[in-house]
């Protein structure tokens, strides 16, 4: 049987399938639950609106939109991301055009990898010929199998069009710690010197998070030659949260069970909570990670 809208979808660089971006900054959106959910994260939060933005204006972009996020655990990299599927797709994460890559799931042994590689590639290139605007999410970079990463590298590019489907309408992001430590310690050092947390910016971050990749002969870039070629569109830097993030978040988790924010239930994840460095109990161990679990422990 045809199917109308693969068949549209094939003859047309026009197809958009199920992409029905939601972005804008009044009344329901990404930029509002953003402003309204996200904690902390000033830079990734800027940084993603804009980028996406201007992409998803562009009818004709010349290449697709590549974001590596980096920080922390429980800084909110998975959580933005799915945000971002649940804005731009109908169906959100569920859509047929969302497609999430986990090592542990995907990737498990490594010496499978030339099998990974051809399996990865004519998954991205099938997927991209049934739809060019299909978001592709990398988890765990810094756990996959090395060299599997080459494979993308001409689809990230400014030039690789094939069969009158535009690949350039994709979005690629991928998520890793690697950075995390380092962007901690600029943000520690900013408290230290009572510099406002706000005026962190990317530029002192984007070098020291590069580096980072560079050197982690464990992420998936090493030597894949996505970092030389500048590939990437942006470096997306996750803060450290602090305790009144934690609240935040504990405040979302509570609002989104539809309940009332009940000062005993916060300040009792607040008290479970661990933070660190041991001196100045600044930033939590693993930012907002354990909240929805905790909640439920003392609801
Ligand atoms: N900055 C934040 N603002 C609001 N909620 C957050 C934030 N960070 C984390 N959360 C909450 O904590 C949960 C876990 O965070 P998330 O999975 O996004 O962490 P991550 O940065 O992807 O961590 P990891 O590196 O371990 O994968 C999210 O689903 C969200 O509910």
């Amino acid at each position: 049987t045809w199917d109308l809208t693969s068949l549209r979808c094939n003859f047309g660089s026009f197809c958009e399938c199920d992409f029905r971006p939601d972005l804008p900054g009044e009344g329901p959106g990404l930029e509002c639950d953003l402003a309204q959910h996200l904690a902390g994260q000033h830079l990734a939060k800027a940084l993603v609106l804009k980028l996406l933005k201007a992409f998803v204006q562009d009818p004709a972009p010349n290449k697709p939109l590549v974001l590596s996020l980096h920080g922390w655990t429980g800084t909110g990299k998975s959580y933005i991301s799915s945000l971002l599927a649940q804005y731009l797709f109908r169906g959100g994460l569920r859509s047929p055009h969302v497609h999430h890559f986990s090592p542990i799931i995907h990737f498990p042994h490594p010496s499978h990898i030339e099998r990974y590689k051809k399996d990865l590639k004519s998954w991205v290139q099938g997927n991209l010929t049934a739809c060019g605007r299909s978001l592709f999410l990398f988890d765990e970079m810094d756990k996959l199998p090395p060299g599997l990463m080459e494979v993308l590298r001409p689809f990230l590019g400014p030039s690789w069009v094939v069969y009158g489907t535009n690949y350039r309408k994709a979005i690629f992001i991928f998520i890793s710690n690697t950075g995390g430590e380092q962007i901690n310690q600029v943000a520690l050092e900013a408290w230290r010197s009572r510099r406002e947390r706000e005026e962190i910016s990317l530029q002192e971050l984007e070098p020291i998070v590069s580096r980072a990749v560079l050197d982690n002969p464990h992420h998936g870039f090493w030597r894949s030659g996505i970092m030389e070629e500048r590939l990437l569109d942006a470096v997306v830097p996750f803060l450290p949260l602090q305790r009144h993030h934690v609240r935040h978040c504990v405040l979302n988790e509570l609002a989104q069970l539809g309940l009332e924010a009940q000062d005993e239930v916060v300040q009792a994840v607040l008290d479970s909570t661990t933070f660190f460095p041991e001196d100045e109990q600044l930033f939590s161990s693993n930012g907002c990670k354990t909240v929805a679990s905790r909640i439920t422990l003392f609801l």
